[in-house]
């Protein structure tokens, strides 16, 4: 290797038409807010719910859902620690070019690593990026099971799986943490609904 980095090579092009012309033109700002939690905590859930009340109010979104992408962009990574991190950070990088172009993206990854997180939270300016933790005991989120994934993984079937052998790091400093164990849907949306419009 020579030691020169091609990197060194490419200049960034800055863009004629900016975010901020982007943001004037849909009348709201952009962001990427990031769901984390385990299984079954309810990310999913509460992204579409969320999506659906900003979408009827004209805002415009775009929702990147983690098992989702690991049909198309990440179909081949798997859940190694390694293969965890590419899948954030892909995540992360498209849902930043969503937040260029005008528009506030939900993600909903479990991305059980703080330093992934970070990594994700670093790509964005500090009021673009808002950690939502979707907190719930892995009891409750073994006994909701919604895919039948826990099961498989108790049995032994799925390796690596998240909460049961695999660690999940909670969050140190989410901007929201919505307790999915002891609150209904509606309860959690609506803190999540109310935080969010805040920030707009
Ligand atoms: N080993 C293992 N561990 C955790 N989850 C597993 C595993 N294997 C498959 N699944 C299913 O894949 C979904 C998690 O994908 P993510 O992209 O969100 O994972 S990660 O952010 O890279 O950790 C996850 O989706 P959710 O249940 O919606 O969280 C599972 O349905
Ligand atoms: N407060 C809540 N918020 C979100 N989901 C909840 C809540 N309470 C119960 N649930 C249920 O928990 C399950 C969560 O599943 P899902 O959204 O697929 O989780 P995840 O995307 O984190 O894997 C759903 O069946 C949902 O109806």
């Amino acid at each position: 290797m020579s030691g020169i980095d091609p990197i060194d090579h490419i200049i960034w092009h800055k863009n004629t038409v900016s975010k901020d012309d982007k943001q004037k033109l849909n009348q709201h700002k952009s962001m990427m807010i990031w769901f984390t939690g385990l299984s079954g905590s309810g990310k999913s859930t509460l992204a579409n719910a969320l999506e659906k009340v900003l979408h009827a109010q004209g805002i415009r979104t775009y929702l990147l859902d983690g098992d989702n992408l690991r049909h198309g962009i990440n179909k081949n990574l798997g859940f190694s620690l390694e293969d965890r991190q590419e899948n954030i950070r892909r995540i992360a990088e498209v849902g930043k070019l969503f937040v260029d172009a005008g528009v506030i993206v939900l993600a909903a990854a479990i991305s059980p690593f703080e330093i992934d997180r970070k990594a994700a939270r670093d790509l964005f300016e500090a009021s673009e990026f808002i950690e939502v933790y979707v907190k719930c005991s892995l009891d409750e989120c073994e006994i909701r099971d919604p895919k039948g994934l826990y099961k498989k993984a108790r049995a032994g079937e799925i390796k690596d799986f998240t909460g049961v052998s695999q660690p999940y790091e909670e969050p140190l400093s989410p901007e929201l943490v919505l307790d999915t164990s002891t609150q209904s849907l509606d309860e959690t949306l609506e803190q999540l609904f109310i935080f969010i419009k805040g920030r707009l």
